[in-house]
């Protein structure tokens, strides 16, 4: 069983990597797990959105003037993280939680639900924020092999990844 937790600084590719895992290894292995994508309009930041990756269900993770509790400019919409997290299924060959952040965290049922897998004996690639305090940040980093992206690495990591991953999987 192998669980991967991918961090780098803000904007560095860690959404990007997740999807790109998953595009390699979605018709091999049965995966559920969901990614955070940013929305922009007119250049600017507005906010988040989760997004399922097996159904490509949508909804809002965070927005700017949404009411919640704050992180930033953002009011995160703890209901639909709620919604989310119940997806999260153990019974699965792998999980990709793309994130592991401050926004996510503001639900309980969230962290309750990240207990539960890594309780799990089921193979996992998170992307976790690279400072944020929380225990729950404190357990993935002290119990996951972390890797730390960056410009010179993100690219040759994702079939590095994805391979490790299949065969860890598959039980090779
Ligand atoms: N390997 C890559 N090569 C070139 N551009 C990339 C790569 N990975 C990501 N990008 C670009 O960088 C931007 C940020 O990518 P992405 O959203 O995946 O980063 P992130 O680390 O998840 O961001 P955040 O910190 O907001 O969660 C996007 O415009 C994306 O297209």
């Amino acid at each position: 069983m192998l669980r991967i937790a991918v961090t780098g600084r803000p904007g560095i590719g860690k959404t990007t990597f997740c999807l790109r895992v998953y595009e390699k290894l979605k018709d091999t292995l049965d995966i559920t797990g969901f990614i955070t994508v940013e929305v922009r309009e007119r250049g600017k930041r507005v906010g988040f959105r989760l997004r399922d990756l097996r159904t490509g269900e949508e909804a809002w993770l965070a927005r700017v003037g949404l009411p919640g509790p704050a992180v930033g400019k953002y009011g995160v919409d703890v209901a639909a993280v709620e919604s989310f997290a119940s997806k999260l299924k153990c019974d699965c060959e792998l999980v990709i939680l793309d994130e592991v952040g401050p926004m996510e965290l503001k639900s309980g049922a969230f962290i309750k639900a990240v207990e539960e897998l890594i309780n799990a004996p089921v193979c996992c690639l998170f992307s976790i924020h690279l400072k944020a305090r929380h225990r729950l940040l404190e357990r993935i980093r002290r119990e996951f092999k972390v890797i730390t992206l960056d410009e010179s690495n993100r690219d040759a990591l994702v079939d590095d990844v994805a391979g490790r991953l299949i065969d860890a999987c598959k039980g090779r």
